[in-house]
């Protein structure tokens, strides 16, 4: 297994500009259009119903009209539709439609689906899709972008070329309202970062890659009959979080460790009626394989004669702990703290001793909406990593939008940029979350940001965050020295998993928490 890079429009364009001078006209092309007919191919279960092909102006459509071509050679009936003038500086896409002409395909400017479509093909629009002004989309674009969604509501397979027309592939935004929503793309050349995170998860469907030769030297041959090319591998924007992120943790324990050799968990939170996110995250901390859970909540606890409540009746395995002893001196420096889940406006009160103290912490929810209010908090925090101390903030949209001091649109509309923006302001790391969670480090460190590839709508439930931040604090507490980003990819890739794993029907946070316990005998040796 090795990490995959993700590459914006540049590095991509860096690469498709080696990779065009190193082969022949047309060759780059014909490979694209061929991978998209093959696995048109394989998608395509009605032999007697219509293929349509939606083929935009510029390159993305010549790799339509190349699938078309192979696809009217299968025997296959095939429409393509091109709804808009060719772009004047496509040589390849006016040569590959000169080529379906010759071959006999139906090429139309009837901008609707054939009757009984079996599969559309989205070749609208890839790379090159802007949202300069002058390029709103025209009416006939627009018509084919909702007809397009109108068939993959309608569950007929749609396979975008590259990309689902109308997102943008460095940011996950849509640069359209009508962007396609896929049941499958195919990209080419490099995995790009706006396929995994914001919309994209929800608009590309299943992802399939090609590298059109590019791991090779381009000749297509095994036996080399071109020199191999001199290649700049541009930086990457990012890597994607993947199934290595977890081999850390599928060891079995040494077999004289006992519960101390796994490190303590404390977590602060709860607040009144919010109890159950710290239960949560402490209950996600103790499953994640942390030998001692402490937890403590804020406000008043009514206590009955002279028993104190537990902290979780449901698992007695936690241990209540009073919050007073974050106070200085204490045993602070020497656990994982997890801060914030249900912390209410209490918080504030214990961030100080926290931030000053903790070794190690994740901190959540109110401690991070806390952490936004105040500068001298923010102080205190940016002062931590010189003094050996690693911070994790997991906010969600809103609160990365609160910390940045702007607003959820803006965050979402750039979500690696945000993620580093707090990862380097704060001198933290940062898990930007939502679809395709963004792992920052501060750009000190020289890692790139990390976006995770696995979950699903279903973790989109309350409770669910509490979940991942104490189900990190339990993997560090096992890990103290482990580099807080992967330890956080592992985090977030796993609690991705377990979401996907929910069917119909919304998942609950508590049993989540058992989803991911039960994953790591799946994987276990
Ligand atoms: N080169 C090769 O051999 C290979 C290329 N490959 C393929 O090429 C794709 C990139 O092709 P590309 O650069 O031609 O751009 P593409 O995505 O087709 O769009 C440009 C056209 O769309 C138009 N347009 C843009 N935005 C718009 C908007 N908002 N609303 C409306 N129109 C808009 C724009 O208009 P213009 O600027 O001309 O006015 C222009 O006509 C890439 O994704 C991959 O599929 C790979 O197969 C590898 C081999
Ligand atoms: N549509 C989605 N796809 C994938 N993951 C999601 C989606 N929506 C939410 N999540 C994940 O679910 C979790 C929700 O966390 P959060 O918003 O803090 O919820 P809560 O405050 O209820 O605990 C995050 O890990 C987030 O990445
Ligand atoms: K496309």
């Amino acid at each position: 297994m090795h990490t995959l890079s993700l590459y914006g429009i540049a590095g991509t364009r860096t690469l498709e500009t080696q990779a065009l001078a190193a082969t022949p006209p047309q060759a780059l092309m014909e490979r694209a259009g061929l991978a998209v007919a093959k696995l048109a191919l394989a998608l395509h279960n009605h032999a007697e119903r219509p293929i349509w092909i939606a083929c935009g102006p510029g390159n993305n459509g010549g790799d339509g009209l190349v699938a078309a071509r192979h696809l009217h050679a299968q025997g296959c009936q095939v429409i393509a539709s091109l709804p808009t003038r060719q772009s004047a500086g496509s040589v390849d896409a006016h040569a590959a439609l000169l080529a379906a002409q010759a071959a006999g395909v139906r090429i139309t400017q009837d901008l609707t689906p054939p009757a009984r479509t079996a599969l559309a093909i989205d070749a609208l629009l890839g790379i090159g899709a802007t949202t300069k002004p002058d390029h709103s989309p025209d009416q006939a674009l627009h018509q084919v972008l909702r007809s397009l969604n109108a068939l993959s509501a309608r569950d007929i397979a749609t396979l975008a070329v590259d990309v689902p027309s109308g997102l943008s592939v460095e940011t996950g935004e849509c640069l359209h309202a009508d962007a396609v929503h896929a049941t499958h793309c195919l990209t080419f050349l490099t995995l790009k970062p706006g396929l995994f995170t914001g919309h994209g998860p929800a608009h590309c469907g299943e992802i399939w890659f090609d590298d059109l030769g590019l791991s090779g030297d381009f000749s297509g041959n095994v036996a080399n009959d071109i020199a191999p090319i001199n290649r700049i591998t541009p930086d990457a924007d990012a890597d994607l979080i993947g199934h290595d992120s977890l081999l850390n943790w599928l060891r079995p324990a040494h077999p004289l460790s006992h519960k101390g050799s796994h490190g303590d968990v404390w977590v602060i939170g709860g607040a009144p009626a919010m109890r159950g996110a710290a239960r949560l995250a402490a209950r996600a901390a103790l499953a994640a394989g942390a030998g001692r859970v402490y937890g403590s909540m804020l406000g008043d606890i009514t206590v009955a004669g002279d028993e104190t409540p537990e902290f979780d009746s449901q698992r007695p395995e936690l241990m209540r702990r009073p919050v007073e002893v974050t106070a200085p001196g204490t045993f602070l420096p020497s656990l994982t703290v997890v801060c914030g889940c249900g912390g209410g406006q209490e918080i504030h009160a214990v961030l100080p001793a926290i931030l000053k103290g903790a070794a190690r912490l994740v901190l959540d929810a109110d401690g991070l909406n806390a952490l936004g209010a105040d500068p001298a908090l923010q102080a205190l925090l940016i002062q931590r990593r010189a003094v050996g101390q690693n911070t994790v903030l997991t906010p969600h949209p809103l609160e990365a939008a609160r910390l940045l001091g702007t607003d959820t649109h803006r965050v979402q509309a750039g979500r690696l940029k945000a993620a580093q923006e707090l990862a380097d302001r704060l001198n933290c790391h940062v898990v930007l979350k939502g679809a395709g969670s963004v792992v920052a480090a501060p750009a000190d460190t020289g890692r790139k940001p990390l976006i995770n590839c696995s979950g699903s709508p279903a973790l989109a439930t309350p409770g669910s965050g509490d979940v991942l931040a104490g189900w990190l604090g339990g993997l560090w507490a096992q890990a103290p020295a482990a580099c807080p980003q992967g330890l956080a990819a592992a985090a977030v890739y796993w609690h991705g998993l377990a979401g996907e794993s929910q069917g119909l029907g919304p998942l609950r946070a508590a049993d989540l928490i058992e989803r991911m316990h039960g994953l790591r005998s799946r994987w276990g040796p």
